[in-house]
């Protein structure tokens, strides 16, 4: 009944007209993201999207601050935007950015999987596995100009990218450190990483739960790419135009080779993932992990 009531949520929100998305700030024009006239922008207050028709290349922000952490609202807002951008031919590809300085995103939102009813629980995640799928099979040049810090489900929305730009700040750490809030990375977060870094480095980050900073994610190859703060833009801008250089049905078809595999072993099994997840993430010994970080969190100001 609860998947019932997940999927029926998602699926309104997804077929719901764009215009009437109750967040929608529609048809805005501003300064482009990339330069020159003609930026259009839509999205909704916590998924912005910059779009340059010329270019045929769209940028979304993610804006959920203080922490871009990924609520309900924000994994459902950045999937409508998503496919918005994928059913319009005028666009090719597409980065991934934040507008919260210094955080790209803290990662799924910990308050989601804390105290909640099972039946949000199971809406929750299968948003969460909804944007995962999105992300990594989409016929769109992917790009993750990585601005911020970016922890656990943050790392996992950039490794579902064709590229990854990162900020060269010691302070913008990447990494699936889910082991040290007690919990466990689940197999397809694993299998996105394994997919990237391979099986020995993924091993050992995730057992650790090892947060990266910028010199040492370009060496173990969870980012391609690590330049100055201020050329995340210009840099992800360049290795979009090179990307967009493939013939698109080439790009694309090698892309499906390279990933289906992986996404269909979720997709085969996603309402067992979720009973799954329900059963993890409602144990009590979960929980309080749970709100032992989170309270950590919060009283680090104090
Ligand atoms: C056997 C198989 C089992 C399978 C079952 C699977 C179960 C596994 C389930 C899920 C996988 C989980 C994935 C995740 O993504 S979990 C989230 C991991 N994220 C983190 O660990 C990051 C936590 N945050 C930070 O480290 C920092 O906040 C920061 C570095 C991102 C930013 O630091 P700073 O600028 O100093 O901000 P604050 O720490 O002061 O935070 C401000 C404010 O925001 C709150 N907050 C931070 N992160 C989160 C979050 N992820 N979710 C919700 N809220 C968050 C923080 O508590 C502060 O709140 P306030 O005090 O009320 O203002």
């Amino acid at each position: 009944m609860a998947l019932m009531v997940g999927a029926r949520v998602l699926a309104r929100n997804l077929l719901r007209p764009w215009s009437r998305l109750p967040d929608a700030v529609p048809g805005r024009t501003g300064p482009a993201a990339g330069g020159g006239d003609g930026v259009r922008c839509f999205g909704s207050p916590r998924v912005l999207v910059e779009t340059d028709p010329a270019k045929g290349v769209a940028v979304i922000k993610l804006k959920n601050p203080p922490v871009n952490s990924l609520s309900l609202e924000v994994l459902t807002e950045f999937v409508i935007s998503l496919e918005k951008l994928e059913n319009d031919k005028t666009f090719r590809g597409v980065i991934v950015t934040s507008d919260c300085p210094g955080i790209f995103s803290a990662g799924l939102d910990l308050t989601e999987m804390c105290g909640k009813s099972q039946a949000h629980y199971a809406e929750y995640w299968r948003a969460v596995q909804e944007l995962w799928l999105r992300l990594y099979l989409s016929n769109l040049v992917v790009i993750a100009a990585i601005n911020g810090v970016s922890p656990a489900g943050g790392c996992l929305i950039s490794l579902t990218c064709d590229y990854r730009v990162l900020a060269d700040n010691p302070k913008y750490s990447i990494g699936l450190n889910e082991t040290l809030l007690g919990i466990v990375a689940p197999s397809w977060f694993k299998d996105t990483l394994v997919n990237t870094v391979g099986h020995r480095t993924a091993e050992r980050a995730l057992q650790l739960g090892l947060l990266f900073p910028p010199a040492e994610a370009l060496r173990v190859g969870i980012v391609d790419q690590v330049v100055p703060e201020d050329q995340v833009h210009s840099a992800a801008l360049s290795v979009m135009a090179r990307w967009l250089a493939i013939p698109d049905h080439a790009r694309q078809l090698t892309k499906n080779l390279m990933r289906k595999p992986t996404a269909d072993r979720l997709v085969k099994q996603r309402d067992a993932d979720i009973q799954y997840f329900l059963q993890f993430i409602s144990r009590d010994s979960i929980q309080k992990s749970l709100r032992v970080y989170l309270d950590k969190l919060r009283q680090k100001k104090g």
